[in-house]
């Protein structure tokens, strides 16, 4: 496995080994002791899957806050996304800053989420299938969500806000500017 840093230290992109013969492919997805020891530490809780159809099918910016903040660990098994993470923690040196990558099965990578970022993907290819660890439960008091194509974000979305297909839920999500300080940089827990 190939642990490369981003524009934003603390977010990881990782190549996980994949093993093809005749059969087809063998591949560890996680493994906590080797994923600790590349500086991603996550006891992991809750495994979750998702199905989006449409290309241009967007979920987010989401988050859970403190004391029931998630870090996340994405990947994708069929199909591709373009995956963003805002860096939402008050003193910062990133704040407000995000990563964009593209996660796709056809790479076999993932993108490592750390407590005090909001999430979001878009989806580039039909019937796209995500898949995520995260290491604390789902908490809907503690969920919240940004405004996925605020313009203070400068996001690069793949698709036009108006051709976006996304939950009723997300249609109504702040403004970045509107966002409480639930996250203090070094304190994220
Ligand atoms: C996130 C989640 C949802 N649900 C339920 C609630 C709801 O009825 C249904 C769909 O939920 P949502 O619309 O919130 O699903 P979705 O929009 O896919 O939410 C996800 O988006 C991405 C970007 C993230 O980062 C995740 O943390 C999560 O917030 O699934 C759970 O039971 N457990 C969970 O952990």
């Amino acid at each position: 496995m190939i642990v490369t840093e981003t524009n934003i230290p603390e977010v990881k992109l990782i190549a996980a080994k994949k093993f093809g013969d005749e059969r087809g492919f063998f591949s560890e997805t996680f493994n906590l002791e080797r994923y600790r020891d590349a500086g991603i530490s996550m006891d992991c809780v809750q495994d979750n899957h998702s199905m989006s159809g449409p290309v241009g099918t967007v979920r987010g910016l989401h988050f859970q806050i403190p004391p029931k903040a998630q870090a996340k660990l994405v990947r994708v098994v069929r199909g591709s996304v373009l995956d963003v993470a805002v860096d939402i923690r008050k003193g910062s040196p990133t704040y407000g800053q995000h990563v964009a990558a593209v996660i796709s099965a056809k790479d076999w990578n993932q993108l490592y989420i750390p407590k005090g970022f909001a999430h979001g993907f878009c989806t580039l290819e039909p019937d796209t299938e995500f898949l995520y660890k995260v290491d604390d439960y789902y908490s809907p008091e503690h969920e919240k969500g940004i405004q996925w194509d605020d313009p203070d974000l400068g996001i690069a979305w793949p698709v036009e806000g108006d051709k976006a297909l996304l939950s009723a839920k997300d249609t109504g999500n702040p403004g970045f500017a509107d966002l409480p300080d639930y996250f203090i940089y070094g304190k994220e827990g």
